[in-house]
This record gives C-alpha cells, structure tokens and sequence, in this order.
C-alpha cells in the first residue's frame, strides 16, 4: 500500500484501485472511473501518481468513464498531471482495459479528447487496432513536417538516430520561439530493412518516451507526403519499446482510414491511497 499524502489521518483518504499498461513500452496509470470515485481536478496529485520515484509510475494517467452513446470515454493527462490531447497508445490501451473489465468485447465505439474512436481487439486482449482522426493538414517548418494526428507533431529525418541525444536535440526544439507555448512533440524518424525507426520526445513528459502512437502516426503520413505515395498505405514503425505498424488511404491531399495497431499489455495492478 502506497501512503501519497503526509497529512495521512487529517484527510479524506480514498482507496483506489489502478491499472499498470503499456504499449510498445509507453506506459500509463489507468483508473476505473465509471463510478466517478477519483476527483482528477488535481493536476499536482496526477503528476505525482506518474512520478516513478514517489509515486506509480507513467507517461500518462487515464480514467474510462461512463459516456452516454459511446461505451466509455477516455480522459487523458500527460505525466505532468495537465489535460492532454489525444494519446494513440494511450487509446489503445484503454481499449485493452475495457476488454478486461468486460465493457467490450472485440470492438468498440468510444469517446476521447479529439472526438469519437473506432477500435477493434484481438481475442487475447493485446492487440488493439484504434482509427485515429482523419488529416488534411501537413505544413513544413524548414525541413520538417508538422501535423496534428490527435496531438500536434513535428517529424524530422534525421541519420544516425540510435545515437542521437534525443532528450537535448528534442527539448531545443519543443522550447524554441515557435514551439514554446504550445507545446509539441518532436519526432525524428530514420528508414529502416522494414519501414522506419523513429524516437519521440513527448510534451507533457518532457522527456523521451519508448513510444508515441500520435507520434508514429504522424510520421508514417509526413514519410507518404514526403515520397509522394498516395492508395492504401502500410507503414511498419520500430520504436524503443518495440513495433507499432500504421494504415491508411492517402489521395494526396486528404488521410483517411488511418489505423493505429500494436501491443497493449496489462503489466500489474494494485491499490493506492489518495487524499
Ligand atoms: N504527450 C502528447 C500526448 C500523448 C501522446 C502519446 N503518448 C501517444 O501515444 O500519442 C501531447 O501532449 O501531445
């Protein structure tokens, strides 16, 4: 049993019961919320719950919620305990977790920051296959691509990325004049044998993470833009924490049907107590 708060015996403590998934190695805190028990109006309490020294340990903390007309709502927030924009691994993740409370079964319908989400999940309950929203937009910045996919993103080639100080070279960026106040989150991206190798510094984590499925989306639509590829398009990303794989239709000007698919497993659960 985790003791978040000091002032232990003076406060309403409410014991909460939370969920430890991954995605490709992104990690997240997800709550069962349905009967609205948890108050997450409490951006310092999030950020500690994410914090991997004093508290759980995550990129992001989730709550599914009831959701009139949708099987459930996702209410996503970035470790640094503000509200988020839409989280793909995230989505695919909370679809796993539905799965395992028994609120779907192998396809659902629910509601996230960004608008409704389709998903399918296999039989086994770790892989999920989440349509992302559709996108109209791709802008250059030098010689960077830049689109939102849910979470806005900047996709940059770049050669040698296994080396690469992504925590510096990203950050610099994610802190220029442009970017300062908004945010965004920086993708570099490298081709590989089987597609691309891409490593992301995520806003909100300030900080590299192992994956980044807005991130990898928007990658593999830049590369189609970039190699002027249009039709159905099937694009493998390797990432730090594993494989994610992205499919879409491309008319050359407008995306549709763009898929998010990969891992997401439940890694361990427990109980914590929260004031
Ligand atoms: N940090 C992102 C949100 C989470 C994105 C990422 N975890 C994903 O899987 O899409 C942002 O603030 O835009």
């Amino acid at each position: 049993m985790v003791i978040l708060n000091a002032e232990y015996y003076l406060k309403n403590i409410v014991k909460v019961h939370f969920y430890k998934y991954q995605g490709a190695g992104n990690d997240f805190i997800l709550i069962d919320n349905r009967k609205n028990i948890v108050n997450h109006n409490d951006p310092q309490l999030l950020e500690r719950l994410c914090d991997r020294r004093f508290g759980i340990g995550g990129d992001g903390i989730m709550f599914l919620q009831k959701k009139e007309g949708f099987d459930f709502e996702m209410v996503y927030y970035n470790a640094d305990g503000q509200p988020s924009s839409m989280c793909g691994n995230g989505g695919r993740c909370i679809v796993a977790f539905a799965k395992f409370l028994g609120v779907i079964d192998s396809e659902t319908e629910f509601l996230a920051v960004d608008g409704p989400h389709y998903a399918k999940i296999t039989a086994s309950g770790d892989w999920v296959s989440l349509q992302m929203i559709d996108v109209n937009s791709i802008t250059s910045d030098a010689d960077a691509y830049v689109l939102n996919t849910g979470s806005p993103h900047y996709v940059q080639l770049t050669d040698g990325l296994k080396d690469k100080d992504v925590y510096h070279e990203g950050s610099a960026i994610r802190n220029n004049d442009t970017y300062r106040a908004e945010g965004i989150n920086i993708n570099f991206v490298e081709p590989n044998d089987e597609g691309y190798f891409v490593r992301t510094f995520e806003r909100g984590v300030e900080d590299e993470t192992f994956a980044c499925g807005t991130g990898v989306t928007a990658v593999a639509l830049a590369m189609a833009k970039h190699q002027n590829q249009t039709g159905h398009i099937t694009t493998p990303i390797k990432v730090l924490g594993g494989d994610l794989n992205i499919r879409f239709n491309y008319d050359g000007e407008l995306f549709t049907n763009i898929f998010l698919e990969g891992p997401a497993v439940l890694v361990f659960e427990g109980d914590i107590e929260i004031a």
